[in-house]
C-alpha cells in the first residue's frame, strides 16, 4: 500500500467523526431558548385557568425582560381571587410584566415571544415600547373584542406578529444528574 492509498482509507474512516474541537451538534436555536424561556416563566404562574409567559429580547439576541401573568406585588396568590369573573380586576399579564422587568431602558426594536397572543391592554403596552414584533403560540380567543381590537392596534402601529414555528415539539430540561436536555 503506497502512502496515497492509506491517506484515502485514513480520511473515509474518519469522516463521520466531528474532529474534537467541533461544536456540539443538537443545541437550542436562538428562537427555541427565547420560546422556551418564556415558558418556562409561564410555569411560575398561579393562574389555574391559563399560564402565560412572555420574554423580550433585543436585537442583539439578548433577554432583556421576563414575565409571567400574577397577582401584583403585595397581593396575596392565597387571598386574591382566581376565578374567571374576578382575577381580571387584579392579574399582571406576563407581557406587562415582562415589560415592567426589563433590564435596560430602551425597548426600540426589541422581539416579544410570548405563549399566547397578547390582549387589547397588552398591545397598548407592547406598542408603547417600541417592541416590533411578537412571536406568539397560540391565539386562545380570536373573535373576542379584546383579541380584535388588539390585532387592529398592532397592525396599525406596525408591531408584526406571527405564530412560532419550531421544528420542535418538546424541550425537556433533567433537574437532576446528569443533566440531559432532550429536544424532540
Ligand atoms: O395578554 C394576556 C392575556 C391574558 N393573560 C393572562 C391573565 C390571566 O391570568 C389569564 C386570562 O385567562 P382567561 O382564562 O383566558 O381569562 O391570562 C396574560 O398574561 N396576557
Ligand atoms: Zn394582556
Amino acid at each position: 500500500m503506497d502512502i496515497n492509498t492509506l491517506t484515502a482509507e485514513m480520511s473515509l474512516e474518519e469522516s463521520p467523526r466531528p474532529p474534537k474541537s467541533a461544536k456540539r451538534e443538537g443545541y437550542l436555536k436562538w428562537e427555541d431558548y427565547f420560546m422556551g424561556t418564556a415558558l418556562l416563566a409561564a410555569k411560575r404562574s398561579k393562574d389555574p385557568n391559563c399560564q402565560v409567559g412572555a420574554c423580550i429580547v433585543n436585537r442583539e439576541n439578548r433577554i432583556v425582560g421576563i414575565g409571567y401573568n400574577g397577582m401584583p406585588n403585595g397581593c396575596s396568590d392565597d387571598t386574591f381571587p382566581w376565578d374567571k369573573n374576578n382575577k381580571q380586576f387584579y392579574v399582571c399579564h406576563a407581557e406587562m410584566n415582562a415589560i415592567l422587568n426589563r433590564n435596560i431602558i430602551d425597548l426600540k426594536g426589541c422581539t416579544l415571544y410570548v405563549s399566547r397572543f397578547p390582549c387589547n391592554e397588552c398591545a397598548k403596552m407592547i406598542i408603547q415600547s417600541g417592541i416590533t414584533k411578537v412571536y406568539y403560540i397560540y391565539d386562545k380567543s380570536p373573535n373576542k373584542d379584546v383579541y380584535i381590537a388588539s390585532k387592529k392596534m398592532l397592525e396599525e402601529a406596525y408591531v408584526q406578529f406571527e405564530v412560532f414555528k419550531s421544528e420542535h415539539k418538546t424541550i425537556v430540561i433533567d433537574l437532576t444528574p446528569p443533566l440531559n436536555i432532550n429536544v424532540s
